[in-house]
């Protein structure tokens, strides 16, 4: 590569990732997949072509196992067997790469080399770049817990710019045990024009960077189908007139609350039998005006503010096929950066092991609950107020228990959360290359700290249930329902004997 093109950004050029926190893969003798291609001088397609069993699954040969022997065609990232391309200067989006040939669909391109990092280093590095000004993001997820920075080191491809309707996309590869991220054509793709892939941006936060695609299908901003970006779009006031996208669809925080709506579900049906003690007569769903109404007056109080807004964590979406253009499929995850203003972002892959894929899953529909005034009502969830009880009961022993388990049941609900950041990457990464399944030992992690967390709402609940029915109230609180029920359908009802 000609490092000498005027106005070129300083990078080192390189043709292999480089590891910076853990060693290189070494390929165990056990780990080499085999195939069962016969090179054949009068088939071209004999020696690991399309229907070599490694091709099919996205896996390179490796040399001296693969019985093509020198005439395996199935190590072009080994190889570095990319086809001819060429820097130029856009207007008004840095540099791009354009074909120097004339290239074909599926073809391999070139491999997007740079520094492999973890995902918290990748996080860290965001924040730096952004600090110091940099405009331009390289950094490109490689798996759960891995990217690749071509922001100091990297080939070619890190120069390849985003578009709505991209002529390439990128695919990971198994080469020689390690994962490696390729461009490749999506279409045939004539000499001279410009290389593009859908970044399926990643957006943190801060300035929106206006996309330059000149497709007819842009969604105007990079990163603009994030879940990160439709959130804040979706979160704008209606008077809020700083940007304008009126095109994006609107992201669903309900979608995120899920995992809590049905354990809540489950923790609520667990409880069926005391319902006749402790019961409400709305839905476990309710909004936000109708908790307003009732706080006070029932010891079932929405406590939405408290609960954990997952739009605040991190929130897993779908990935986009690049067999459905033009339709715009992008999708993306996003963590919010609570101390952040400008743009952190980073690309992701996108088709993953194109040869894995089992389909893409719908966009979130909306759920939120529209108003008359064009604007949205947030659902939230109810729950004990464990403290209003506690206060409730004589017995020091009977508040005692009650605000115990009500601070387990805290405790092992942060963990949860906390637990849901942990293992985010992996959950992404599931939903991101549509895998089968999520790990065992994340999925492990998830039910046992889910069920750990039913157990506490299941104690809190039994001893409130048990102290309020077998323990004497504090005076002047009555055990008469119908002194109680007077005060509204939502109040605690007791029970008497
Ligand atoms: C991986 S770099 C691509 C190479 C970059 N143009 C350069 O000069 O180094 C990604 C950055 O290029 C710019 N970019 C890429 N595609 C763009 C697009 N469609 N519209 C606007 N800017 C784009 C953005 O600044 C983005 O962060």
């Amino acid at each position: 590569m000609d490092q000498n093109i005027e106005g070129l950004p300083d990078y080192k050029d390189i043709k292999q990732n480089e590891f910076c926190y853990r060693k290189h893969k070494k390929q165990k003798e056990e780990d080499i997949a085999v195939c069962e291609c016969k090179f054949d001088d009068n088939d071209n397609d004999s020696a690991c072509g399309e229907g070599c069993l490694n091709v099919l699954t996205s896996t390179e040969c490796t040399p001296g196992h693969c019985p093509s022997g020198v005439h395996c065609r199935n190590q072009r990232f080994q190889k570095c067997e990319y086809a001819k391309t060429k820097l130029f200067k856009t207007e008004g989006r840095g540099w791009g790469l354009l074909a120097d040939e004339n290239i074909k669909n599926g073809q391999f391109i070139i491999e997007y080399c740079g520094e492999v990092i973890s995902w918290k280093e990748a996080k860290r590095r965001s924040h730096t770049y952004e600090n110091q000004g940099l405009k331009d993001a390289y950094i490109i997820s490689l798996n759960a817990s891995e990217s690749i920075d071509a922001t100091r080191k990297g080939s070619l491809a890190r120069f390849i710019n985003h578009s709505c309707f991209p002529n390439c996309e990128t695919r990971k590869w198994n080469v020689l045990g390690e994962i490696r991220v390729g461009i490749f054509a999506k279409q045939d793709i004539s000499i001279g024009t410009e290389l593009a892939y859908d970044y399926n941006f990643e957006w943190y936060g801060g300035a929106k960077v206006r996309c330059l695609c000149g497709a007819s299908s842009c969604s105007g901003f990079l990163g603009a189908k994030s879940r990160g970006f439709l959130e804040d779009t979706y979160l704008w006031e209606d008077d809020d007139d700083r940007y304008s996208v009126e095109k994006i669809p609107l992201y669903d925080s309900a979608e995120d609350d899920e995992p809590y709506v049905k354990l809540h579900t489950a923790v609520t049906n667990t409880y069926s039998e005391f319902e006749g003690y402790l019961k409400n007569e709305d839905p476990m769903i309710m909004d936000d005006l109708g908790a307003e109404q009732q706080l006070g007056s029932t010891a079932f109080i929405d406590t939405s503010k408290d609960t954990v807004q997952l739009q605040d964590i991190v929130v897993g979406e779908i990935k986009n096929d690049a067999k459905e253009e033009p339709e715009d499929h992008p999708q993306n995850t996003q963590q919010k950066f609570s101390d952040q203003n400008a743009m952190i972002s980073r690309i992701r892959s996108n088709t993953a092991c194109h040869n894995y894929r089992i389909g893409p899953r719908p966009v979130a529909k909306k759920r939120s609950r529209n108003l008359s005034n064009g604007r949205t009502k947030k659902i939230s969830l109810k729950q004990v107020d464990a403290k209003y009880v506690a206060r409730l009961l004589e017995m020091k022993e009977a508040q005692d228990e009650v605000l115990q388990y009500e601070e387990t049941k805290n405790k092992v609900s942060a963990e949860l959360d906390s637990l849901y950041n942990e293992i985010r990457p992996a959950i992404e990464e599931y939903e991101r290359d549509s895998q089968d399944s999520v790990a065992t030992s994340v999925a492990e992690k998830w039910i046992e700290a889910s069920c750990l967390k039913l157990k506490a709402e299941f104690d809190l609940y039994s001893s409130i249930v048990r102290n309020v029915a077998c323990t004497p109230l504090r005076s002047g609180v009555s055990t008469e329902p119908q002194a109680l029920e007077a005060d509204g359908d939502n109040d605690l009802k007791l029970l008497t004997n």
